[in-house]
């Protein structure tokens, strides 16, 4: 409950003084005073008068009678609409289904601005159209969110028990789903109160929505533009005002989620990190935590996200195993987190949280500084990633000089450490004398040189035969045991996953499809891409049995699931973009798991 005092406190604020307007000791907020035009401050009026003189701060409270008044209203037809017909569609099917999701994506081929000029020009601006509009817009967010829940709900048994008992459907769909749905239709109605107010303003900036001279925040920041230079306050009061009203939104909403649902949901630092990314500490600091992480890339055919909202931790001497095909996002992720990604791709947002410190607003010195020491990374050819015109001691001891002065043979004794036999022989060897498993020892030797807390291996033993493979795996494993370190261990084998992996999360298309414990996740597969990846792999008696297609390019993702063109399983429902659902500690990006477990 406390989660909902401060927000809820600054909310009802808001809200209070909007409604009390009228009853508060206010200039009128359309009244002109052309002597007093841009004056800073006056004894009845602290923030000032605008560009005609009018009063500040009777301005923004009226103005937030009006914008609140627009967002509420709109985003609750969207919501209540949209939560009946997606209820509908989603319960039904059929041809209510058809109405429901077909209509939404009409709605969503819309350009926003456009649609609103399109409704403006029919209908004239004013209040009354930009709710219009804005509830229009909404609407298709909460037809998709309330249909892919209830499409997961009918399929839970307590609401199979219901139906057993001859509950009618309508009580069954306000009593049983309806509630089980809340959560992420109140969500929804956070994000879209807080996103009707930015367009809110936004349209009203544009001479789109509330007209003049009634006041709103995006009228005050249209006017303030224009006396930007002279009065810059007259800009910032309303900026302000809105930043504030929509985090107070947001943290409201998502704590009210929580607090409605007795299952106990994520905590609203998730709202917290979607608007402020990297703003809070883990909860519990894990070594190595990833929040929301995408990256994009400038393509010259557009930007492409080859990672997406990408979330794990790893703890202290555990592995984490990151699977999937070639060209699901695993080395561009490690790459993100190693602050290495190459100069055309960027992260877009995100957080990466290494002992309990965030690293991507990190300096790069302070990163520099992580980088070969606390944590490292070792990459998938090592003929490539040694110096082809250095001695191999003389690289080892590079990596150590890199973050302190090495010791007398500290090259040689690392050699030794990771099982290359004669190590003072072979540091004075070049890289093209060693064989390819040597190689990668080396390329170990020099990750571990300044003893890291994490290590990042990606694809490590891929270029090799299969002994040397075993042996570098042990190798690892070992290293993770006596020095307690933390691995993130991207591979495309699931041998090596089942080998050495403690968690493994399934990467497909940018995302995370499927992540649990290697047992659970190789016992008893949910997604059915993670199933058909462990299908492949040659079994004794039974084939193995190939993926049919390739993964889909970064440019091309499919606009629904993005595993349904190759899965067997797929049927329309797939349309819709899972959500990652976490259960029993399992996370599942599949809208059909249960029916296909079942
Ligand atoms: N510099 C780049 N410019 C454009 N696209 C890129 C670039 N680097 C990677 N990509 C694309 O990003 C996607 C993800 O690549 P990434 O290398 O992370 O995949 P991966 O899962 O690690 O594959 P592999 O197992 O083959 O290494 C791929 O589709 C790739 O084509």
């Amino acid at each position: 409950m406390r989660r909902l005092l401060w927000p809820g406190a600054v909310v009802a604020v808001i809200v209070l003084v909007a409604v009390l307007a009228p009853l508060l000791p206010l200039h009128d907020p359309v009244v002109q005073d052309v002597g007093n035009r841009l004056a800073r401050w006056l004894p009845d009026s602290p923030l000032g008068r605008d560009e005609f003189g009018r009063d500040v701060l009777s301005r923004l409270i009226w103005g937030a009678r009006a914008s609140l008044t627009v967002a509420f209203v709109a985003s609750l037809i969207a919501a209540v609409a949209g939560t009946a017909l997606g209820l509908l569609g989603g319960w039904f099917r059929g041809l209510p289904e058809f109405l429901a999701i077909r209509g939404a994506d009409v709605l969503l081929c819309f350009p926003p601005i456009l649609l609103a000029l399109l409704v403006v020009t029919l209908m004239g601006p004013g209040t009354g159209t930009l709710i219009f509009v804005l509830a229009i817009l909404y609407l298709p967010g909460f037809i998709r969110v309330a249909y892919a829940e209830v499409l997961s709900a009918r399929a839970q048994d307590y609401v199979e028990a219901v139906r057993a008992l001859g509950a009618p459907t309508g009580r069954i769909l306000l009593r049983t789903v309806l509630p089980n749905i809340a959560g992420p239709v109140l969500v929804q109605l956070s994000l879209a109160v807080a996103a009707a107010v930015v367009l809110e303003s936004g349209l009203s900036f544009l001479g789109l929505g509330v007209v003049p001279p009634t006041p709103s925040w995006g009228q005050m920041i249209r006017g303030a533009r224009a006396t930007m230079e002279q009065a810059p306050t007259l800009l910032l009061w309303p900026c302000v005002t809105l930043t504030v009203t929509i985090l107070a939104m947001n943290l409201l909403c998502d704590a009210l989620r929580d607090a409605l649902d007795p299952r106990g949901a994520a905590p609203p630092r998730r709202l917290l990190d979607r608007v402020l990314p990297g703003l809070l500490p883990p909860t519990a600091p894990a070594l190595l935590e990833v929040r929301g992480l995408t990256v994009e890339i400038a393509t010259p055919a557009g930007v492409i996200r080859p990672v997406e909202d990408l979330s794990f931790s790893v703890a202290a001497g555990r592995t984490l195993a990151i699977v999937g095909e070639s060209g699901s996002g695993k080395s561009m992720a490690a790459l993100a987190v190693m602050g290495l990604l190459p100069p055309a791709a960027r992260v877009a947002s995100g957080s990466v949280w290494f002992e309990g410190g965030e690293l991507l607003r990190a300096p790069e010195p302070a990163r520099r500084r992580l980088r070969g020491g606390a944590m490292a990374m070792v990459f998938q050819d090592p003929m490539s990633s040694l110096n082809p015109v250095y001695r191999i001691g003389a690289q080892v001891t590079e990596a150590i000089a890199a973050h302190r002065t090495p010791a007398r043979d500290e090259a040689v004794s690392l050699l030794s450490r990771v099982g290359i036999a004669d190590p003072a022989r072979r540091a004075r060897a070049w890289p093209h004398e060693l064989s390819g498993g040597m190689r990668q020892r080396v390329m170990i030797a020099m990750a571990i040189a300044n003893r890291p807390r994490l290590l990042i291996a990606d694809e490590p033993t891929t270029a090799l035969d299969v002994t040397v493979q075993a042996a570098i795996l042990d190798l690892l494993a070992d290293l993770r045991r006596e020095g307690g370190m933390g691995m993130v261990l991207i591979t495309h084998s699931l041998g090596v996953v089942a080998e050495v992996g403690d968690e493994v999360a399934v990467m497909y298309a940018a995302q995370i499809v499927e992540r649990g414990s290697v047992a659970e996740v190789f016992s008893r597969p949910r997604h059915p891409y993670t199933s058909a990846l462990l299908a492949a792999v040659p079994d004794g008696e039974r084939e193995a049995e190939g993926i049919p297609g390739t993964v889909p390019r970064p440019d091309s993702w499919p606009p629904g699931c993005r595993f349904a063109p190759r899965c067997t399983h797929a049927r329309a429902i797939c349309d819709t973009p899972p959500p990652l659902e976490v259960v029993d500690g399992r996370e599942i990006r599949c809208l059909r798991w249960r029916e296909i477990a079942a």
